[in-house]
């Protein structure tokens, strides 16, 4: 993850697609996941249409470590090479690159399961696409969702995923984005080093359940967002109770003093949020802990990492 100079921070506007109707048939994932990024992208009838529009995680598959190797897609990107959408073998990527040419938006596409064929491995990874289509960036899930809480709810991602090995945040040409998915957030490192790599807003495709959702969605995407003064956002499916897995709704953003923005509760649906550059600096004015923290008592993480 190379530093540069963190790039303008320009006011914009939010699209995350709470994404329903995950079924078996991946055709149909893509194709509805296509058109509800084409409704995002025409944005609020009194609105700045969306800049960036972001999809759920494993939005093209059922969400569960069986089917993980049965929907994973080869996608073969190397950080820092330029990438061939035409000779892609993953039809998700193919579609998310299309639809992002066709609404010159950003794209965070969520993510899907991803066989890298140099490893036989298989990972849950998110891809971003540029308004022009380009596959810019990818940031494979670093921390497996492995939990077990008796009578209510055990998973293991581990079973047929394994892990990534970096962190990842691109720029554009209004902020720098930093990019982690669901379980990532209950690790504060990431962001923590996110944000003080010049990150303004950081977005992870997640899928909480119906245990853990109500207890830590929201709190940890706010105390993520106070923690480093920045836009934090989580984009979920819509919940089907018809699924194997339920997830919890409630994609949301939040800005850097903690406050919601914008919320869905859990059904299909797409929400829309300002992000003010303003509000951004008077929390780091009024509230100054970037330049309050004591690197002689404690290790500066974003250094050593
Ligand atoms: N998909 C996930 O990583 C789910 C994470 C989750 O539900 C949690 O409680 O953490």
């Amino acid at each position: 993850m190379p530093f540069k100079v963190p790039p303008t921070f320009k006011s914009f506007t939010l699209a995350l697609v709470q994404l329903g109707n995950i079924g078996a048939n991946k055709s149909d994932n893509l194709r509805h996941a296509r058109a509800m990024v084409l409704t995002a992208a025409s944005g609020r009838a009194d609105q700045q249409k969306p800049s960036i529009i972001v999809l759920p995680e494993c939005f093209n598959s059922p969400y569960g470590h069986v089917h993980f190797p049965v929907y994973a897609e080869e996608i073969g990107y190397t950080p820092g090479t330029p990438y061939d959408i035409a000779k892609s073998k993953s039809e998700s990527v193919k579609m998310l690159s299309e639809v992002a040419k066709e609404t010159k938006s950003w794209l965070i596409g969520g993510s899907i399961p991803e066989k890298d064929d140099t490893d036989g491995k298989i990972y849950n990874t998110c891809t971003v696409y540029s308004p022009a289509g380009e596959l810019i960036c990818m940031h494979r899930k670093v921390h497996l969702f492995d939990i077990d809480i008796p009578g209510k709810i055990t998973f293991k991602e581990s079973e047929t995923l394994t892990g990534g090995k970096s962190m990842n945040f691109f720029d554009t040409e209004f902020a720098r984005i930093g990019l982690g998915i669901c379980y990532d957030v209950r690790f504060p490192e990431l962001a923590m080093i996110a944000a003080r790599r010049g990150c303004h807003v950081l977005v992870y495709p997640g899928a909480f359940n119906l245990t853990t959702g109500p207890l830590h969605w929201e709190l940890l995407q706010r105390g993520r967002a106070v923690d480093n003064q920045v836009f934090f956002s989580m984009c979920s499916p819509a919940r089907d109770l018809t699924a194997g897995y339920h997830a919890w709704g409630h994609s949301m953003v939040v800005n850097p003093m903690g406050l919601i923005l914008s919320e869905a509760n859990e059904d299909e649906t797409i929400i829309y949020a300002d992000i003010d550059p303003e509000t951004f600096k008077t929390a780091r004015a009024g509230v100054p802990v970037t330049t309050q923290r004591r690197f002689d008592v404690y290790p500066d993480v974003s250094v050593v990492a």
